[in-house]
């Protein structure tokens, strides 16, 4: 039986949807939902009653530039906890293979192109320091219990992600999310400003969270590695591009206006996917463009 930790999140539910889609058999869990895997005996008194066999891991403490600044050690406390819980719970069980997403972030701040054998040459940027530096740690911690006990885990690293059902919030929200919602309520109530952060120069990758999904499905049945192994296709857009976009899609007529008091964060952020592609066998399958529609329609029928 697979399990999905973080099933309530914004990854964790499109995984879900597409594990139903394919007729797959899962169980869902999340803090909300009963489980705190901060708690290392509750997790194992989980693991030991429900014996899942594969876990696609969803669950982390996470949000946007902003809400890492705010939260830096609540992100470093709640994540380590939560890595150690699911490896030794895991590691009890039996479980036979842990599919673990890794943000982009946890990538040198001076890469540009992020390449696997470039994954530890350099500093994080001091944005994501605590967040790149747990799911580094969730990296490592995975390898030191393959060594030991020989458990099976598969470390992703995924792009920046927008898509339906994504946080659609000032704080907490990734840009892509922040700014679709901003822009649509500027344009609802006539604003005739919308404030993006920064210089709006930093690139980013985008994937879409059902791209996304299905490389972590496909992350269940791949061939073993031990190593991280990278989700994208190395195309970026800088922020201003990227709100131009969604101004043009959800056909806003107001400015865009730079708040260069706000974090830009890291310079740049695109992966070099070609290894995961090759071991996932896996391509995106949502184009850009199509995907921000799809998005700004989601958010405007559910989400504001
Ligand atoms: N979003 C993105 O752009 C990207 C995300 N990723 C990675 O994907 C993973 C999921 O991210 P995302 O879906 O955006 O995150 P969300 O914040 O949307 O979801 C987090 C999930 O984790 C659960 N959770 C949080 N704390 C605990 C806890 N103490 N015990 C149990 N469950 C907990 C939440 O449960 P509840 O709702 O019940 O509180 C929720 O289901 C992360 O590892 C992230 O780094 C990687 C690249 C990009
Ligand atoms: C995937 C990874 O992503 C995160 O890193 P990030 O990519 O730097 O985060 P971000 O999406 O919040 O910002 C990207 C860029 O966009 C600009 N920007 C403009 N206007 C808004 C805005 O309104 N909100 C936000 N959040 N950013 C804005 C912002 O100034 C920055 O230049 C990590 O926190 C980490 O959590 C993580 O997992």
């Amino acid at each position: 039986m697979i399990l999905v930790t973080g099933a309530t999140g914004f990854l964790g539910k499109r995984v879900c949807r597409q594990l139903a889609a394919q007729g797959r058999e899962f169980m869902r869990t999340s803090q909300s939902l009963g489980l705190d895997l901060r708690d290392a005996a509750a997790t194992l008194a989980f693991f030991e009653t429900h014996r899942p066999t594969e876990v696609i891991n969803c669950a982390a403490y996470v949000g946007g530039i902003q809400f890492g600044t705010k939260h830096p050690a609540e992100l470093f406390h709640n994540n380590l906890l939560m890595t150690l819980s699911l490896l030794a719970a895991a590691k009890a069980t039996g479980v036979a293979r842990i599919v673990n997403p890794i943000s982009n972030c946890a990538y040198p701040a001076a890469a540009t192109l992020f390449k696997e054998e470039e994954f530890w040459d350099g500093p994080l940027h001091d944005s994501v320091m605590v967040y790149g530096f747990v799911r580094k740690a969730s990296w490592v911690g995975a390898w030191a219990y393959q060594q030991q006990y020989g458990l099976d885990v598969i470390n992703l690293i995924l792009s920046n992600m927008y898509g339906p059902e994504d946080h659609f919030e000032e704080e907490r929200s990734h840009a892509m999310g922040a700014l679709i919602m901003k822009i649509v309520k500027a344009k609802r109530e006539r604003a005739p400003q919308v404030v993006v952060w920064g210089s709006g120069r930093p690139v980013r990758e985008w994937l879409h969270v059902d791209d996304g999904a299905e490389a972590l499905i496909r992350g269940l049945d791949a061939a073993a590695t031990n190593q991280p192994v990278n989700v994208g296709v190395a195309q970026g857009i800088s922020i201003i591009e990227m709100a131009e976009l969604i101004k043009r899609v959800v056909g806003y007529q107001g400015e865009l206006v730079l708040d260069t008091s706000k974090p830009d964060g890291a310079p740049y952020k695109t992966v070099d996917g070609s290894k995961g592609a090759a071991l996932l066998q896996w391509t995106p399958a949502r184009d850009f463009e199509q995907g921000v529609r799809d998005t700004v329609d989601w958010y405007i029928e559910h989400g504001s």
